[in-house]
């Protein structure tokens, strides 16, 4: 089964296709089911650079709400089902000096 299958599953989200980012919340995760999310893969061919990247990302979301807010009014963006997921058009987004 593909990642991005996986993730779009209605038995594992409640409006699978819709980007409900408060979906991530849920107090345990053993409130999801443990394949629902799979990006990095599984198993013996999973990424090798999934601790790399986990960390790289949470430290560019750090450093960028540390000195931005973002704000986004340009209504609902799609993903496209590509190899790779990516958004259906430009996304444009407003970095606001938060100083
Ligand atoms: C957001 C970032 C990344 C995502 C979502 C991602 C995702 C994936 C996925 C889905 C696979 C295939 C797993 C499978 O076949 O089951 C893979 C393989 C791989 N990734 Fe990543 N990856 C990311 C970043 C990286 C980085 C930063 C590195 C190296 C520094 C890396 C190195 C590799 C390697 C070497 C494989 C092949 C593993 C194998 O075939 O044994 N990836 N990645």
């Amino acid at each position: 089964m593909s990642t991005q299958h996986a993730s779009l599953k209605e038995s594992n989200f409640e409006d699978a296709t819709k980007f409900h980012p408060e979906r991530w919340l849920k107090p345990d995760a053993e409130d999801y089911h443990a394949f629902a999310s799979i990006p990095f893969g599984h198993g013996a061919r999973k990424c090798l650079g999934q601790n790399m990247a986990e960390t790289m990302m949470s430290l560019l979301a750090i450093r960028v709400l540390q000195k931005y807010k973002l704000e986004y009014h340009y209504g609902d963006v799609n993903p496209t089902r590509s190899f790779i997921a990516r958004p259906d058009r430009p996304i444009k987004i407003r970095f606001i000096d938060q100083i």
